[in-house]
């Protein structure tokens, strides 16, 4: 990112980051996120990254989504409560983070209605579907339906982040046109969760060889809105020497596009009004 201010210094876009909320020292309540993130909006999506702290009903959502150019929903170890989906509740003892569902869920909505382009990754792709009236699998690997696909916790972060399984791009939707090179991608898998019911609206974009729905974008969506069960940020992990992952690279790439192309436009409607280009 070219980080010097000139006349000809590009407008990058404002990318919201979803927060979670965790307790630091085990008594402040602080907001928190991977830095892996936060580098994929900045060298994957070329955006300026901005957090989004899981306030709930204390962000004004209509305001923040007026200056957002694009909306990251990250991962999380944390489950959405079952209540946002109709179902019963979870086990004694699920981590859950209801600050963040009081955020996140009616954010994609105001996002969605704002034309804001949106990227969810695996909590995030959850919520994303959550947020649109669809359905969750609180548990895949009891249904006997689907095979693994949480990670091996005996194993390096490396392996974690780089191990998975293959997903088929449905021909004809937003994936594929992010990715012509093959039908079959092989992509890392780090959740206990999935998709049981896609909500009404959504497109199916990619799935698992077992059928989990692994991908999905908003039909009528203004913008750009595409959801991963997967990974990609893990490309811009910083501790690692990750290698390189050009579909990941090409995921976010696409977001950023739209994110710029929402950034321009809101920059050519300011000066119609007479308004600085935002900076
Ligand atoms: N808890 C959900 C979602 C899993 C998920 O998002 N994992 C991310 C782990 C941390 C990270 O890489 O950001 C589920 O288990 O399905």
């Amino acid at each position: 990112m070219n980080t010097t201010n000139s006349p000809d210094t590009p407008c990058y876009p404002l990318i919201g980051i979803s927060a979670c909320s965790q307790h630091s020292d085990g008594e402040h309540p602080i907001f928190t996120f991977g830095e892996k993130y936060s580098r994929a909006v900045s060298e994957g999506a070329g955006g300026l990254p901005v957090a989004i702290p899981a306030l709930g009903a204390g962000l004004p959502l209509q305001q923040l989504v007026e200056r957002l150019d694009g909306l990251l929903l990250t991962g999380s170890p944390s489950n959405i409560e079952p209540h946002h989906y109709r179902d019963e509740g979870s086990e004694p003892g699920t981590a859950h983070d209801p600050k963040r569902d009081a955020t996140t869920l009616p954010l994609i909505r105001a996002a969605v209605a704002a034309g804001v382009p949106v990227l969810g990754i695996c909590r995030g792709f959850q919520e994303m579907n959550v947020a649109m009236g669809g359905t969750l699998y609180q548990k895949l690997h009891t249904t006997g339906r689907f095979r693994e696909h949480r990670e091996d916790k005996t194993t390096t972060l490396d392996q974690r982040y780089t191990t998975g399984h293959d997903i088929r791009i449905q021909p004809g939707g937003r994936l594929a046109q992010i990715w012509p090179q093959s039908e079959t991608v092989y992509v890392n898998s780090l959740h206990e969760q999935g998709v049981r019911d896609l909500a009404p609206g959504l497109r199916v974009e990619a799935v698992a060889e077992d059928g989990l729905v692994e991908a999905f974008s908003l039909i009528d969506a203004p913008a750009f809105t595409l959801a991963v069960q997967w990974h990609p940020e893990w490309q811009w992990h910083p501790c690692h020497d990750v290698g390189d992952f050009p579909f990941y690279r090409a995921l976010l790439g696409a977001f950023g596009e739209a994110c710029a192309q929402r950034a321009r436009a809101r920059g050519v409607s300011r000066q119609a009004n007479g308004m600085a280009s935002p900076q």
